[in-house]
């Protein structure tokens, strides 16, 4: 046997690298048939050790961060939709389990907020259904298993794109959706300068189709959304009230949640849509987005990396009003409870409808400095700081919310500080990557011994 592996060996090896210049060799049947039959085991084997290489790259490799091309950003493409079994997956997620509960669409649903959101309304008894693209804005793992996760609570994630009028169309045909909770966006203050049109897509774009399958959907349904903190821009009177200007952004990302503010008005003027909008004053916590600094942060100094810290001119200080996702989640699920109806319908407005704008923070601005202690005591590391002039990219110095109206109408009320909130996000962290890890050195494991399997089986030849 192993004599007539020898030359067959040999010839492998004297084959040309261009596979047109390879000059064919008659040969009997025979060695052909041998050939074939030796060859494969062995290239079943590298295969399998190329597969199992890559896959324990591609898990141990951390949270990526946000990609700098705009042609390996995303695809917009929606993957297949429709039939009688979606349409059934469909029906039964929106349909509501309690007394008068509500039957919410969550766009962004495998998002850092969406995720909450969706997992709380069907806590409750409500009839959800989420929807995602999935863009590769950062790691798309941690979307999947946000998605994995409501999932198995009985929220089927539909994978689409805000974008794609005939998946929203038809989203409404099957379901006649009470509200909608529009979390998809592309967020991020700093990414803005390097992929303008993202933001516009999602934020500006996104936002008409959705509210354009809204008008015309019969009922028309209530929505809430996610605008943000940064549309106070460059607001030095705090705290920020929801009565101060917001005609002086200093990223495009906010003038794209801004313009959103300004849609808002507009379709529930001419439609009779009933619209909530909710600036979010920078929202933390487990299954957070990896973009953010407390995240990256946490990453980096548990790998002994530098990390950045901004401070303003003069060596003034930065600071963020923190708000936990639980308190966030609250929030929404209030402005949910409180919305009225909207009062048209098929596109024709009947009568006025209720158009409202809440800030959820914190009220408790905190430095970032003090963030980055905060996550040393907790992860015992200290950090490598290095403390940089805030670029001119989209940040501003400071935010600060006044609450006085979420509180009034809402019954808004946040109770996380930023210590035991970053406590869960800590603890949190620690478990979803190293779950992560043994999950992937248990494949690589498991990949080692069937190719030992595989060459001890060979060598017996
Ligand atoms: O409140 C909001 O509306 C916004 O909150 C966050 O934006 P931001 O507050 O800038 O959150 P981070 O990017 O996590 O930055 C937090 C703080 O860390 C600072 N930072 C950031 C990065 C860095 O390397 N170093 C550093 O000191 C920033 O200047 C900022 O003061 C979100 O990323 C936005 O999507 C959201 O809309």
């Amino acid at each position: 046997m192993t004599q007539l592996l020898k030359p067959m060996v040999s010839h492998i090896d004297n084959i040309p690298s261009t596979p047109g210049k390879l000059k064919t060799e008659k040969s009997s049947p025979y060695i052909s048939r041998l050939r074939l039959h030796y060859s494969l085991p062995k290239l079943t084997m590298w295969s399998f050790l190329f597969l199992a290489l890559i896959l324990f790259f591609v898990l141990l490799s951390p949270p990526s961060s946000p990609p700098t091309n705009q042609s390996s950003r995303r695809s917009l493409q929606t993957t297949s939709w429709g039939g009688p079994v979606w349409e059934r997956r469909v029906r039964s997620s929106a349909r509501v389990r309690s007394g008068n509960g509500l039957s919410v669409l969550v766009t962004g649903a495998a998002g850092f907020v969406g995720m909450h959101v969706s997992s709380m309304l069907k806590r409750r008894g409500d009839g959800v259904l989420g929807l995602d693209n999935f863009n590769n804005y950062y790691d798309i793992g941690l979307k999947r298993s946000r998605k994995a996760l409501i999932e198995r609570a009985g929220v089927f994630v539909v994978e689409g794109d805000i974008n794609d009028p005939a998946l929203l169309r038809k989203l409404f045909d099957v379901v006649a959706f009470t509200h909608v909770m529009h979390l998809a966006a592309q967020a991020g203050v700093r990414y803005a300068m390097q992929n303008p049109s993202s933001y516009v897509n999602s934020n500006i774009a996104g936002f008409v189709n959705l509210l354009e399958v809204c008008k015309s959907a019969n009922p028309q349904p209530a929505i809430v959304w996610a605008s943000s903190s940064s549309v106070y821009g460059l607001n030095s009177k705090v705290p920020f009230s929801e009565k101060d200007r917001t005609d002086h952004p200093a990223s495009l990302y906010a003038a794209t949640k801004k313009a959103g503010e300004e849609i808002a008005h507009t379709y529930n003027h001419i439609y009779g849509l009933s619209i909530t909008g909710l600036r979010f004053f920078t929202v933390y916590g487990p299954w957070g987005r990896p973009d953010m600094a407390y995240f990256f942060f946490t990453k980096d100094i548990l790998k002994g990396n530098p990390i950045t810290i901004f401070e303003a001119a003069n060596h003034g200080t930065v600071a963020r009003d923190f708000t936990y996702i639980d308190d966030v989640v609250k929030g929404c699920l209030a402005a949910l409870d409180t919305a009225k109806k909207s009062t048209g319908s098929g596109g024709k407005k009947k009568g006025s409808a209720q158009l409202r704008i809440f800030n959820l923070g914190n009220t408790s601005p905190v430095p970032v400095s003090k963030l980055v202690s905060i996550l040393e005591k907790l992860l015992k590391v200290k950090a490598r700081r290095r403390v940089l002039p805030m670029p001119r990219n989209g940040d501003v110095q400071f935010t600060h919310a006044n609450i006085s109206l979420a509180q009034k109408e809402l019954g808004y009320k946040p109770s996380t500080d930023l210590e035991t909130g970053l406590k869960n996000f800590v603890k949190w962290y620690l478990s979803y990557y190293d779950s992560k890890k043994s999950a992937c050195y248990r494949v690589y494991n498991s990949q080692q011994r069937s190719l030992e399997i595989l060459s001890n089986d060979l060598k017996g030849i």
